[in-house]
């Protein structure tokens, strides 16, 4: 595990940014293309912004193939969609067809259904193995929308699950641990004061990790690296 302490936001994006178009370049230059899963919420859309500003020319876009971390159980339109920020923000940079979007408008079981059909046929036999996956946590230690004590957690033989969350009154679409643990390479953003306890719990503490389920991702064969900014380091001992 990697940690890598920003100064502010804007230098977390920028990390983020340089940190992602390195592994797509490794990804493309290895293996001919780059598969990526994009977090949602709010703390990624400035990297992804910088990456369409300042790397849209870059060559790597005509290999990339996007997918989604979560999504919430709305329409692509929906202002709380996940996929609307990422096209808002990032995916005019990616040739249309390569962006495969979780259908939050669909019933939440059968948009999971679909999607892990998708990945099967983009990934072929076996777990998928993107090639970075990008997370982020909440206050609670969740991440992607897997959050503390929920049915998702305990998901070993499916790749993509509709996860009721109680506290939320909602049900998300959530990327289940065994495919995060498969990527090669998982990211982190974390940025601001409220994560500081979570961050600190989650890589330091020894609290049961179905309470906070972001210490359940180790990729197994895959590097992880945590980039913070010092808002959200704040809690950390150096
Ligand atoms: O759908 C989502 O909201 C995300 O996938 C979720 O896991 C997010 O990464 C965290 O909740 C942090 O969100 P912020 O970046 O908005 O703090």
């Amino acid at each position: 595990m990697n940690l890598r302490v920003c100064e502010n936001p804007e230098e977390l994006a920028r990390t983020a940014a340089e940190e992602f178009a390195a592994q797509a370049e490794r990804a493309v230059g290895e293996r001919g293309r780059f598969a990526a899963a994009l977090a949602g919420g709010s703390t990624p859309r400035a990297a992804y912004e910088l990456l369409a500003r300042e790397y849209k020319d870059r060559s790597f876009w005509e290999r990339t193939h996007i997918f989604f971390g979560d999504e919430r159980a709305v329409p692509p339109e929906h202002e709380e969609s996940n996929y609307r920020m990422a096209r808002e923000a990032l995916l005019e940079c990616v040739p249309v067809g390569r962006v495969y979007r979780m259908r939050g408008e669909l019933p939440p079981e059968e948009a999971a259904a679909a999607y892990e059909a998708e990945l099967r046929e983009f990934f072929g036999e076996g777990v998928p193995r993107l090639d970075l996956i990008l997370l982020g946590i909440g206050a609670d230690g969740h991440t992607a929308s897997l959050f503390p004590e929920t049915s998702a957690l305990e998901v070993h033989d499916r790749f993509v699950v509709a996860n009721p969350v109680l506290k939320l009154g909602a049900t998300r679409l959530t990327l289940t641990l065994p495919v995060l643990n498969a990527a090669r390479a998982v990211i982190f953003l974390v940025s601001g004061e409220e994560k500081a306890a979570a961050l600190r719990e989650i890589l330091r503490g020894g609290e049961d990790p179905r309470k906070y389920p972001a210490k359940l991702v180790r990729p197994a064969g895959g590097e992880l690296l945590w980039l913070a900014d010092r808002a959200a380091a704040g809690e950390l001992k150096e």
